[in-house]
C-alpha cells in the first residue's frame, strides 16, 4: 500500500533514527513521513519513545543518528536554534509557559524564524480567550489557557510544521474540544501537525493517519478511516 505521504509533497521524513539519553539507547531506527498539510499522530504505550522522537526532531537529545529531513533540509547535526529556523514549532508536554510574564509577553517572546507567521491579532482571532487574558500572568492561567498559549505563541514565529506533545493532557472535556477545534482550524490554514496523543478518541477526530510506536520504533501505520476496521489490532498495540 503506498504511504499517503508519498502521494503528496513530503514535508517531514524520518529515516532510521536512533536516539540516546547518555548511554541509554531509546530510539531504535524510527521511520515515518508526514506530507504537507497532514495531521499525523504518534501513538503507543507509555515509554515507547513518542516524546523522544519529537525531542530528536528538535535536536534536544544527547545523541542521535540517522536522518530527519524537513522540506529537504537535513536536521541531524544542526543545533536546536538552527532547527527552529527551518520552520518547526515545538509545544512540549510541560507547555513551557513563563510564569512571571503576561500572556502577551509570552506570545511575543519566541523569535520570528520564517516569513508567513500570524500577526498577534490573527493569533487572538483564533484564541479569543487569550485576548481577554492578555495582561494576565502565566501563573494565573488555567491549564487550558496555558495549553492555548503554548500553541498560540509558535504561530507567530512562521513555523509551518507543529510538533504537539499531548496537548489535551489533564484538561476538561470542554477544553479538549476547544483544542480540537483550534487544531482543525490550523489544518485548514495549511499547517502540518505531528501530534503525540494518548487520548485516542480525540486524535481520531482530527488526524489523517496514525503511526504506532513500540520499543523505540514505528511498527505500523493506520489511516484514520481504517480505525474501526483495525480496532482489535490497535487495542493490542495500546494495551487497552
Ligand atoms: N531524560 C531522560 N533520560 C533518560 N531516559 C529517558 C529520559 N526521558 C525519557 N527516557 C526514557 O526513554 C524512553 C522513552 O520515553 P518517552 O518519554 O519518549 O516515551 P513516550 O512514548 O513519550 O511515553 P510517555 O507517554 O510515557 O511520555 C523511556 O524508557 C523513558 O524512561
Amino acid at each position: 500500500m503506498p504511504d499517503a505521504a508519498t502521494l503528496t509533497r513530503t514535508l517531514l521524513s524520518v529515516r532510521d533514527l536512533h536516539g540516546f539519553y547518555g548511554e541509554s539507547h531509546v530510539l531504535h531506527g524510527v521511520n515515518f513521513q508526514v506530507a504537507e498539510g497532514e495531521v499525523v499522530t504518534l501513538i503507543g504505550r507509555n515509554g515507547v519513545g513518542k516524546t523522544t522522537t519529537l525531542r530528536a526532531i528538535m535536536g534536544l537529545l544527547d545523541r542521535q543518528q540517522g536522518s530527519i529531513q524537513v522540506a529537504g533540509t537535513e536536521l541531524v547535526g544542526l543545533r536546536p536554534d538552527k532547527i527552529a529556523r527551518v520552520g518547526i514549532g515545538y509545544v512540549p508536554d510541560d507547555r513551557g509557559i513563563f510564569a512571571s510574564l503576561s500572556v502577551e509577553e509570552n506570545l511575543m517572546l519566541p523569535p520570528v524564524v520564517k516569513q508567513g507567521g500570524l500577526t498577534v491579532e490573527e493569533v487572538y482571532g483564533l484564541f479569543p480567550r487569550l485576548k481577554e487574558r492578555r495582561k494576565s500572568q502565566g501563573t494565573k492561567l488555567s491549564g487550558g489557557e496555558q495549553q492555548m498559549l503554548s500553541i498560540a505563541r509558535i504561530l507567530r514565529t512562521g513555523a509551518n510544521l507543529l510538533l504537539l506533545d499531548e496537548p489535551t493532557e489533564g484538561l476538561a472535556p470542554v477544553i479538549v474540544q476547544q483544542i480540537g477545534d483550534i487544531i482543525r482550524q490550523l489544518k485548514a490554514k495549511g499547517f502540518t501537525i505531528l501530534l503525540v496523543e494518548q487520548n485516542f478518541h480525540f486524535a481520531s477526530t482530527l488526524a489523517d493517519r496514525h503511526y504506532v510506536m513500540e520499543d523505540g520504533k514505528v511498527v505500523d501505520m493506520i489511516p484514520n478511516d481504517r480505525l474501526e476496521a483495525e480496532a482489535e489490532k490497535l487495542a493490542r498495540y495500546l494495551g487497552v
